[in-house]
Parts: C-alpha cells; structure tokens; sequence
C-alpha cells in the first residue's frame, strides 16, 4: 500500500483535550558497524492524560530515542525495530507516514529536541520562522499566532516583538532554548516533548522556565514528557518519573515516592550521587563504573549488573520483569527476592 491510498489515521477534528499515551515494547535500533545494535528495548510506558512525566539517566541510557519515537522522528541509521506508539486521537504514531505524520508533529505534539539551541534557521527571522510553521499547519489566524508567540516568550522573560526580529545569531543559546519551548508550545499541541528543555540555562532562568512550562501545562490541559539527564528538574516539575538504563526503564512511579524512597539500585546510586547543599558534601557518592554503550549493552540478563550492588547470579542470565507494585513498576531480580522474602515472613 502506498502512502498515499493508505486510510487517513489523523481524524479531520483532533481532539483538544489531554490526551493519554501508551508505549508499547517499544525498541530502536541503530545500525553501526557491528550490525544493529538495540538504543532502547522493549519500553513499555503510559502517559497518563493531564500530567507532567519527567525521563531521567546517564547520557546513552536513550532517553532522546525514546523522545525521537514518540513523533515517529527516528532517523537513519536508526529505525524502530519493534512496538507502538498510541496517542488518543492520532492512533500509533509508529504507523503513521507523510503528511499524516507531518501534520501530527507540531499540530497534535508540540517538541523541542536537546539541539533546540542550533535547531532554529540562521537565515531567517524568529517570526519568519514563526510564521512558515503556522501556514504549514493551516493557521488561519496568523496575527494571533505571532500574539501568542510574543505572550509566550513574555513570560519567559524576554522581549516578544525583539526576538522575533532578531535572527539566530542575535540570541544567546539560553534565549534559544526559550524560543524552542514557545515553538514547541504556540500551536497549542496538546501533547508536549521537551528533550532537556533548561540545558542552556543558568539556575534562575532554568527554575523560571520550569515554572513557565508546568504553568502552560496546567492552564492548557497538557500531556507533557520531559526528557533529562537532571533529577533536580524531574523533581521540580515531574508528576511521574521514569528512570532509564541501558536503554530499559528500570523504574517509574509518582516523582514523590520514587525520589522519596527509590526502590531499584541504580536510582538509589543516582540519588545518592547528588551533591548535597547542606551537610556533609563528602556523602555524595558518585555511582562507580560507566554507563554501557550500545556495543556495550548486555545481551542477556540484566543491563545494570555490573554496577550493581545487589548483583546475584539470575542477574547474569535472566532480564529482570517490570513488576508493578500500586503505582510503582521496577525491574530488578534483588527487588523481587526482597518483595518475596516480605511476604512469606
Ligand atoms: N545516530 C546514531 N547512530 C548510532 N548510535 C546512536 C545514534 N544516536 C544515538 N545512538 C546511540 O544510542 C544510545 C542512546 O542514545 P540517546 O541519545 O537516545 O541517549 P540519551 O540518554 O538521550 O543520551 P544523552 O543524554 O547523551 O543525549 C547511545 O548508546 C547512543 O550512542
């Protein structure tokens, strides 16, 4: 079937309310030297409608890939290998193609990759650019996009009318990224993906963003995923949290009760890992060992062994389940002894 005659999957009037997201043994691989190697593999995550989930680990644990699939934007030399990506009134984005998928990004997801900084064109204007993704989303009303646009970046702090003047070069890196969040945001998508949102920004700003970006959320209804590789920005604006290895979640649950009282050994080790700002700065204990690459990746047992702790021999041969507890899910074999232990005595 070409793409042309396949059925139409973006229903004619999208629905305006938070939508639900449910990720399904999700998988991508990238091709390298050594063959397909797998970035993430069998991720299985819910977006729950009206809340802010927050991605969080090390740099390769595939974060961005998992950000990338949920607007079926996963470039050569990857591809999704496996799974599906349902979001409520668009049907799995994973089967979506050509202008359905098109119109879906922007319209329906509104996103702002890690590279927002460098991702603007240095020909044109802000506003220029503002105004070529309103006509190719259909905008009828451009004057009141450009109002939303200045709105938007108001609020964030800066000037609306000058940034919109201004060309890529003329704006700091900071202001950049704050012109990628109003991107993301003046098409009043309502589902949002922020990869790293406040990289580029000093402490203040990055506080004043976060507190910017859970306010649009609130007032609009959004559904919103916020990849980083910063516990403290999950904490600051993350109703649920998913905690990545080795391109597996190895944890979620509400912010709350997984920063609160993290069951899996790799969140304890990130937790523990934060410098604290009062007390002994010397209790900050950095995880030992390096995160694994995708050559790296164990093909078999679990992604985390060995840095583990609690590494036992099943740990060697067997990947761990997703076990859900209420709310909480963890995958990890030392976890699942324990639970077992806790309820024969
Ligand atoms: N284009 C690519 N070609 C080959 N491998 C890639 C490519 N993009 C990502 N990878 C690999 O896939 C894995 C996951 O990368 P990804 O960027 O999703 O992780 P991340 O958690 O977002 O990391 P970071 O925080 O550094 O961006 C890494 O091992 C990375 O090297």
């Amino acid at each position: 079937m070409t793409v042309e005659t396949m059925p139409k999957a973006v229903p004619p009037v999208p629905s305006k309310t938070a939508p639900g997201v449910r990720v399904g043994g999700l998988s991508v691989v990238y091709k390298t030297s050594a063959g397909e190697l797998p970035a993430i593999a069998g991720i299985n995550l819910d977006l729950v409608p009206g809340t802010i989930t927050g991605v969080v680990g090390e740099s390769g644990s595939g974060k961005s890939t998992l950000a990338l699939s949920l607007l079926n934007a996963v470039q050569p030399p990857g591809r999704i290998a496996a799974g599906s990506v349902e979001i409520d009134g668009l049907g799995d984005v994973v089967a979506l193609r050509g202008e359905d998928l098109r119109k879906a990004r922007g319209r329906h997801i509104g996103y702002v990759f890690q590279a927002a900084q460098n991702s603007l064109n240095p020909l044109k204007t802000v506003g220029k650019q503002l105004l070529d993704l309103g006509r190719s989303h259909g905008v009828s009303d451009l004057r009141a996009l450009v109002r939303e646009a200045k709105e938007l970046l108001g609020r964030m702090g800066m000037d609306g009318a000058r940034v919109l003047d201004s060309h890529q070069h003329e704006l700091s890196g900071g202001m950049r990224q704050r012109v990628g969040i109003m991107l993301a945001l003046v098409l009043n998508a309502h589902l949002v993906v922020l990869d790293e949102p406040t990289t580029a920004l000093d402490m203040i700003t990055q506080a004043t963003i976060l507190r910017i970006i859970r306010e649009v959320h609130e007032e609009r209804g959004l559904t919103t995923l916020v990849i980083t590789h910063d516990l403290g920005v999950v904490a600051e604006v993350a109703d649920r949290l998913a905690v990545m290895y080795g391109g597996r979640i190895v944890e979620q649950g509400p912010t709350r009760e997984v920063l609160g009282g993290p069951r899996h050994p790799y969140t304890r080790g990130l937790l523990r890992a934060i410098p604290r700002l009062v007390g002994d700065i010397d209790e900050a204990r950095a995880l030992p060992g390096r995160p694994p690459t995708l050559g790296t990746v164990p093909r078999e047992g679990c992604v985390f062994r060995e840095r583990c702790p609690l590494r036992m021999d099943v740990c060697d041969t067997v990947e761990p389940l997703a076990i859900a507890d209420g709310p909480r899910i963890v995958a990890c074999h030392a976890v699942d002894a324990a639970a077992a232990k806790e309820t024969k005595a």
